[in-house]
């Protein structure tokens, strides 16, 4: 092809280009005008059957023309057309929404009733332990408390209404996730109402005459080995005992009352039962961090906790095929909406197949985010909303 050719078929794109970019334009017009009618009738933004009337009606009249060479890049081209519609529609629709909210004056949540006698939080382990360490950061000491064993137990507490909250480790920022956690939540039907992250100083906890070079046995959580495995390899000889959880390692310490025997748990547990602190700050990070979330069976308890911003979590499955996840995270990525957090676990007698965890940061109020949710659900086979609530962030540790 001549240099001439060319540039005469991109003269004939860009006049085509003119055409599309007015037409396109005045499409988005009344879009917008669809919109007001939309927010004026409490509609949902998306239409689905709308949309398929529309590629329906394309095809067909491509098909009359005998022009339908394309009819697939067309079809894809009027659904990227028309999720831009959406989302033009939704921010319009949340602007509407904002300037009402300013009109009425900042509307507060009304506080639930975090620190009354009556509340009790349920966590695993003892007194001492990181759970309840964040138990007392969000609660204070005006609830009552009650330790379990499992996190299994928390989970029946909560879901039984034993308790009305329950608090659990969920993922550490050095090691990971504690997936027992994750696959508990999809087995009770409680909402997540909050979250804190707790900054975790493992120390190694022993009598008050004792010292670093006398210690021949270490308890603690094999977590707490893992995230002190730096310092743990320099200590030659010493035996590591896997125990249920950091506190109850500094508890058997105390008990046993050998010199010999140490554990490696938090400042606050050292000082809970009276041990001395031999060697401090062993983690292998330097900012090592846990999160917790905090479980209710009443969703309206998400309103009590405080937090830096709100996030929704949620959990799906969708088709074992191609592309299926892509056409949820999809959605996300077309109304800017940003991933927090993406996770998947098997699902139990379906090997290879996983059900996804999603953290989006946002509000179910925001009209955006609430008809992007209502367009996903159709895309899955199972999705449920743990909850929306206050975010933590660690920021003003760093
Ligand atoms: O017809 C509507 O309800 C519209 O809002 C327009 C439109 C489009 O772009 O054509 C946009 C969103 C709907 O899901 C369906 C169609």
């Amino acid at each position: 092809m001549k240099n001439d050719e060319l540039n005469e078929l991109r003269k004939h794109i860009n006049s085509l280009d003119d055409e599309l970019a007015v037409l396109l334009s005045k499409r988005l017009k009344i879009v917008v005008k669809i919109a007001k009618y939309k927010y004026e009738n409490k509609l949902d933004v998306v239409n689905n059957s709308r949309e398929e009337e529309i590629i329906e009606r394309i095809n067909l009249s491509l098909a009359k023309n005998d022009n339908n060479e394309f009819a697939r890049e067309v079809e894809l081209l009027m659904k990227y057309i028309m999720n831009q519609s959406k989302a033009k529609q939704s921010a319009y629709i949340q602007n509407l929404i904002n300037f009402e909210y300013k009109r009425e004056g900042d509307k507060k949540t009304t506080h639930g009733c975090l620190v009354d006698k009556s509340i009790t939080v349920a966590f695993q382990g003892i007194k001492g332990s990181y759970s309840h360490e964040a138990l007392d950061e969000v609660f204070g000491k005006n609830v009552k408390s009650q330790n379990y064993k499992s996190f299994r137990d928390v989970f029946v507490s909560v879901n039984t209404k034993k308790s009305s909250y329950g608090i659990l480790p969920i993922e550490n920022s050095s090691t990971g996730n504690i997936n027992e956690v994750y696959d508990l939540l999809e087995e009770f039907p409680v909402n997540i109402v909050g979250e804190k992250i707790i900054r975790i100083n493992h120390c190694i906890i022993g009598l008050s005459n004792s010292s670093i070079d006398n210690i021949e046995e270490l308890y603690s959580h094999p977590q707490a080995f893992l995230q002190t495995s730096e310092y743990l390899n320099e200590l030659l000889g010493v035996k590591k005992v896997p125990y249920f959880n950091t506190a109850i390692s500094v508890k058997k310490v105390k008990d046993i009352n050998d010199g010999k025997i140490a554990a490696i748990g938090s400042r606050k547990s050292a000082r809970i039962y009276d041990l001395k602190i031999l060697k401090k700050n062993i983690n292998n990070a330097k900012n090592n961090y846990t999160k917790f979330i905090i479980i209710s069976h009443n969703k309206l308890m998400a309103n009590s906790i405080e937090g830096n911003g709100r996030k929704v979590s949620l959990l799906f499955t969708v088709d074992h095929k191609s592309g299926s996840l892509y056409k949820v995270l999809e959605s996300f990525a077309i109304n800017e909406f940003n991933l927090l957090k993406l996770e998947s676990r098997p699902i139990v007698d379906k090997p290879w197949e996983y059900m996804f965890y999603v953290d989006i940061e946002g509000s179910l109020k925001d009209f955006k985010l609430k008809s992007t949710i209502d367009n996903i659900i159709p895309k899955c086979i199972d999705f449920r909303v743990l909850g929306e609530y206050n975010y933590d962030n660690n920021e003003k540790d760093l």
